[in-house]
């Protein structure tokens, strides 16, 4: 990284830096990183947001761009000093094909890790996934586990292949030598499930309610624990590891942490009842109102019909044979290798978090009372 001269002027790229993750990471970056010089923020889709940004004392520049496409990648990448590689396709309800899923996560990973190595970059984060991880094809649970917790971690969807590959090779890149003879340092970040400001999964229960009289019907019992960790802390673990890689690169060069904060271990669904309760919204049901089998058989039926209908159009619930696997599967994490290793500590409480995100469910038009 710039020497000490330059400390102040540094030169960050955010890929996916319009998404769900990727803003916060943006915003994050620009109130709490006070090294920045240029924040360059690369995605297939840009937000209009963006705009809004560019009053500020850091140079902030948009690129619109395709991580599947190497030379877009070399051409943000050349003169950053940290790249944050959020940009991925999140996609576990068939809207893109395995192929897409596999060329946009692990192609346009291995394209951003060639391109630091070209460019003289040195320093890597990227987004992985608690799913690089499980549930595991066999439905094991994984319960307050850590980064060392033993787990046979075998995937068949093309997502979880996906991250688990990318992941692997950005770990691997780790000792690289880059452009001037430095080595490259890498790590990747491992997040449960994400919830907060922009969360579309959330949006979808949101409308599916509304849609059902107020109503959301349970599917998963209440005992299935899923670990869920606030987007604010996420992007402050991601800035946090940007600025300590140079200093700890020997003891956090090729790792992986777990993003966690002190949001509750719950069921996926009463989980998210959290938040939607207050606004409005009931889950009917102590138990599943359907047996498992049928519900089994409901997400066969919809993946039938996503098959039969694909000509004509695109039918992607959120039951499918996946989904409701990995709702059913506890999957929950217990861990402080992050503060052992870079001091990281939630910025945000869960109080905070569960306010904050309720707040956005409100502001969404028609919130029920
Ligand atoms: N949402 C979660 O619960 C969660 C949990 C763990 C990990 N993650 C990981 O976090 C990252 C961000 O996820 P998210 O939930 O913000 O998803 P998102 O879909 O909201 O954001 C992904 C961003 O990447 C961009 N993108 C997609 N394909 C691209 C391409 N070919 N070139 C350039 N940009 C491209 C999209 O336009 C989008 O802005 C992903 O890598 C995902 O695997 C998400
Ligand atoms: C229809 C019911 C069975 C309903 O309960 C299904 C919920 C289902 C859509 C979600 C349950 C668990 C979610 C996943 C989990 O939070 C972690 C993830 C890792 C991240 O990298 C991407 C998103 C996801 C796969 C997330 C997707 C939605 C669920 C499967």
């Amino acid at each position: 990284m710039a020497d000490s001269a330059q400390a102040q002027k540094l030169v960050y790229l955010v890929t996916g830096g319009c998404g769900f993750l990727g803003e916060h990471v943006v915003r994050m970056l620009l109130q709490r990183e006070p090294r920045l010089r240029e924040l360059r923020i690369f995605d297939l889709h840009l937000g209009p947001w963006l705009e809004e940004l560019k009053t500020g004392p850091v140079q902030v520049t948009a690129i619109q761009g395709d991580v599947t496409q190497a030379h877009e990648v070399a051409a943000a990448v050349a003169g950053a000093h940290v790249v944050i590689h959020t940009a991925g396709l999140v996609d576990v309800f068939g809207r893109a094909s395995p192929e897409t899923i596999h060329e946009v996560n692990v192609q346009g990973t291995q394209n951003v890790i060639e391109a630091c190595v070209q460019a003289g970059t040195q320093f890597l984060v990227y987004t992985s996934s608690m799913e690089v991880v499980g549930p595991n094809i066999k439905g094991h649970p994984f319960y307050r586990g850590n980064e060392d917790t033993p787990y046979e971690a075998i995937h068949r969807h093309p997502y979880p292949c996906s991250k688990a590959l990318a992941e692997r090779l950005v770990l691997e890149a780790n000792g690289r030598k880059v452009r001037g003879g430095l080595p490259l340092v890498t790590c990747a970040l491992r997040p449960t499930g994400i919830y907060g400001e922009g969360h579309q999964i959330m949006r979808d229960f949101y409308h599916q309610g509304l849609r059902l009289g107020g109503r959301l019907f349970r599917a998963v019992p209440a005992s299935v624990e899923h670990g869920r960790v606030y987007v604010g802390n996420v992007a402050w673990m991601h800035v946090l590891v940007a600025r300590e890689l140079e200093q700890r690169a020997a003891l956090m060069g090729g790792q992986v942490y777990f993003c966690y904060d002190k949001s509750p271990y719950k069921s996926y669904e009463d989980f998210n009842m959290e938040f939607l309760g207050p606004c409005g919204l009931r889950l009917v049901g102590t138990r599943p109102l359907l047996p498992y089998w049928l519900l089994v058989f409901l997400a066969a039926l919809n993946a039938l019909l996503q098959w039969l209908l694909r000509p004509l159009l695109l039918y992607a619930p959120l039951l499918n044979p996946y989904t409701l696997a990995v709702a059913n599967t506890t999957f929950t994490v217990s861990t402080n290798k992050a503060q052992r290793h870079f001091g990281y500590e939630p910025l945000f409480s869960w109080e905070d978090s569960r306010t904050r995100t309720i707040r956005w469910v409100q502001a969404m038009e028609g919130s029920v009372q």
